[in-house]
């Protein structure tokens, strides 16, 4: 029950509407699920990482600095489509729940949705830190991880509308480095999608990825070919093995 002081700052209609659904698909029940599998592939644990996804006009985004795999729909944050990204401000959402936050992550996800994404997802996967760790040598705006003639690279795309990555390809995934504060991480984000237009993810030094897709399935199955990846990529770093012919 929400306190005389809650009611006090709660929109005079807060459109719970948008957030509410039996179909297990609408993105309120899809990011919980989503974040409760990825925290068990330990992609958002300790509250890091998350995901969001733009339906239609509107974008449902998950709360900051809560345990993600505990999410309910009833947390999640809406913004109509399109927003301005900046200033980030409350009056930005057509839907915020009581005493939470959105997720830090806010305008990087809406780089992916202005980019032409309809999910993004945001991992710590350790499996994505170690590589940007592995090619740490490499610095500047053409830091890439870069691996070849692995099955799973069929998995990424080529670029929108180009077909996927065919096994005698090069992936190149570009890394920028990491900032204090996730949102700063935004214009990194920017130009190394202007850098590279064909991308569908940019790893970040010491921190994770962000990986999106042109909808929800799509999204998912390129982070678990590219989580895939930069497993195999580490193992083979520690057998000695080249992971780029
Ligand atoms: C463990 S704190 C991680 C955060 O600083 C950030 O990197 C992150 O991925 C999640 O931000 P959040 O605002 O909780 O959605
Ligand atoms: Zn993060």
């Amino acid at each position: 029950m929400a306190s005389a002081q809650d009611q006090a700052v709660a929109p005079a209609n807060n459109n719970d509407y948008l957030v509410q659904s039996d179909d297990p698909e609408h993105p309120a029940n899809l990011i919980p699920e989503l974040c409760r599998k990825f925290y068990n592939w330990g992609w958002v644990t300790g509250t890091g990482g998350g995901t969001s996804i733009r339906h239609g006009d509107h974008i449902f985004i998950a709360p900051s600095g809560v345990q993600k795999e505990l999410m309910k729909s009833e947390n999640i944050f809406v913004l109509q489509w399109p927003t301005k990204k900046y200033p980030a401000e409350e009056r930005n959402y057509i839907r915020r729940p009581l005493k939470l936050n959105p997720s830090a992550c806010t305008p990087l996800f809406l780089t992916a949705f202005e980019h032409g994404a309809g999910c993004c997802i945001h991992t710590h996967s350790q499996w994505a830190v170690l590589v940007t760790l592995l090619v740490e040598r490499e610095k500047g705006p053409d830091a890439c991880f870069e691996i070849s003639t692995i099955e799973q690279i069929k998995g990424i795309p080529r670029g929108k509308g180009k077909g996927m990555l065919g096994y005698h390809d090069t992936l190149r995934i570009p890394i920028i480095e990491n900032t204090a504060f996730e949102e700063d991480l935004t214009s990194g984000l920017e130009a190394a999608m202007n850098k590279y237009p064909d991308t569908y993810a940019v790893l970040v030094r010491r921190h994770g990825i962000y990986v999106w897709g042109d909808n929800v399935a799509k999204a998912k199955t390129q982070c678990e070919s590219l989580d895939y990846l930069f497993q195999l990529a580490v193992e083979m770093h520690k057998l000695g093995l080249p992971w780029v012919k």
